[in-house]
């Protein structure tokens, strides 16, 4: 048996970052930059209003007040989008909306609040002082200016960031493309009632759906016959448009186990036990003339599910230019006992929980067998048990790796501080802490 980390550490020395490519920004969404970006333009690209109201010059309303108000005649309007560059001549104004250019000569912005919003002549009760309420050219950000470093990863700021500074897309690395291959005789597609003896394909639309929500790009095909030849069949089809293979069931000791008896002559896959539980029979290597990855999970739900977060999932991350683990187990205390087994690192399904004041709790989500569905969708974490641990005992600390890409304790967090209380966080006196926008 190897331990844990070999067989990841023999996944992430074997596994590539893609090759860059130029992608239009609307299809680079949770991809990695590949080049550092810069600003081909000033943020913001002129001097602009900050409100809807009067372009003036500060010094002819300083004097504006009750009971003496300012009255002076409006030019005309400038709205957003207007290209027409104008100037202001002192003792007149402009009425101007929020975002449109301010005129040259102009070196503030009266609020139309601040006025009787008149549109020939306005009457202006309080004035403004120099520079108030316009939005100067550059103040964001400087033509040339690297905004984004190669590296980042493409998410909706960093995307509205590369557009407004005049980029239409951006070298980055792909989103590896996942297929995800469910073998056995006993599956049949979800949606269909299983007869005696057969079960549906729920790891298909899982690991599926667990690389998605990792950020990559994927498929599946379901309910491969446990017969080497389709087997064979279908890897070769799917090699034509994976960057990686997942495949599940067909792997332990069983008479039938196509996917070990095919991959065992294929490409450079080598199956293993891994000490750990669940999980512990693993496959790994490389097929094809390009070397696409092929993991070979375990058909056990839970075993699947395991060996996707600890094996598949650091890879993809990898292979898409990211760090293989990008949030560290959190420490937790046990709130009840359980046993683990000796010499394999046990990753136990665990519900976390939560107070202000408290460190974050875990119990067991129900039963622990590799077939357990049923408490794997209550579960918040995997709760990782060293393999010289045969015991937790209750206060005990444990490291807990959070499912679906959160960190563990986020969930509870909401669950117990936000909904029980209102949301605090969007209570008045938060709202109010912040400040006025400009
Ligand atoms: N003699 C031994 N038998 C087994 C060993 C062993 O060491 N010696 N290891 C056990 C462990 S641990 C695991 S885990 C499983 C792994 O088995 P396979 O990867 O070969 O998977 P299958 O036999 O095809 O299926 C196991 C189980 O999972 C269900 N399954 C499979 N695919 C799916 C799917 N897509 N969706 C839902 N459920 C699925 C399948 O019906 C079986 O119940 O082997 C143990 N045996
Ligand atoms: O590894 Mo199996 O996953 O123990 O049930």
């Amino acid at each position: 048996m190897i331990g844990v980390h070999e067989h990841l550490a023999r996944i992430l020395s074997t596994v590539r970052v893609a090759a860059p490519t130029r992608r239009a920004l609307d299809g680079a969404q949770g991809c990695v930059l590949a080049e550092d970006l810069r600003s081909r333009v000033s943020l913001p690209g002129f001097d602009n209003s900050a409100m809807d109201g009067y372009a003036v010059l500060a010094s002819d309303v300083e004097r504006a007040g009750n009971p003496y108000p300012t009255r002076l005649p409006v030019e005309g309007d400038i709205a957003a989008g207007d290209t027409t560059r104008r100037r202001l001549r002192p003792g007149t104004t402009f009425r101007i909306m929020t975002g449109a250019p301010v005129p040259e000569g102009a070196d503030a912005v009266v609020p139309v609040e601040q006025t009787d919003a008149g549109v020939e002549r306005v009457t202006i009760h309080e004035g403004v002082p120099h520079g108030r309420h316009i939005r100067p050219q550059g103040e964001d950000v400087g033509e040339g200016q690297i905004v984004l470093r190669a590296g980042t990863r493409l998410g909706p700021r960093q995307l509205a960031l590369a557009a407004a500074v005049g980029h239409g897309d951006a070298l980055v690395i792909p989103l590896p493309r996942v297929v995800v291959v469910s073998t056995g005789d006993e599956l049949i597609d979800p949606g269909q009632v299983p007869g005696f003896g057969q079960v549906v394909d729920s790891n298909g639309p899982m690991l599926a759906a667990a690389a998605r929500d990792l950020g990559v790009v994927a498929s599946r095909v379901g309910g491969v016959a446990d017969d080497p030849e389709t087997v064979s069949r279908v890897l070769r089809q799917q090699l034509a448009r994976a960057d990686a293979i997942v495949t599940t069931g067909g792997v332990s000791m069983g008479a039938y186990d196509a996917v070990k008896a095919v991959l065992s002559e294929l490409g450079t896959v080598q199956f293993d036990r891994v000490a750990m539980q669940p999980g512990k029979p693993q496959g790994f290597g490389t097929l094809g003339e390009d070397s696409v990855p092929v993991f070979t999970l375990p058909g056990n739900p839970v075993s699947s599910l395991v060996s996707f977060e600890v094996f598949v999932a650091p890879a993809l991350r990898r292979m898409a230019g990211r760090p293989a683990f990008e949030s560290a187990p959190v420490v937790a205390r046990a709130e009840q006992g359980w046993t683990s087994p000796s010499s394999k690192t046990q990753f136990a399904r665990v519900v976390v929980t939560s107070s202000d004041s408290e460190p974050l709790r875990v119990r067991l989500a129900g039963g622990q067998g590799s077939h357990v569905l049923g408490s794997l969708a209550d579960a918040h974490g995997l709760a990782i048990v060293a393999p010289e641990v045969t015991e937790v005992k209750p206060g005990d600390e444990v490291l807990v790796l959070g499912l679906d890409g959160t960190t563990p304790g986020d969930h509870a967090v909401a669950a117990t501080a936000g909904e029980a209380s209102g949301m605090p966080w969007f209570g008045a006196t938060a709202v109010a802490a912040a400040g006025s926008p400009s």
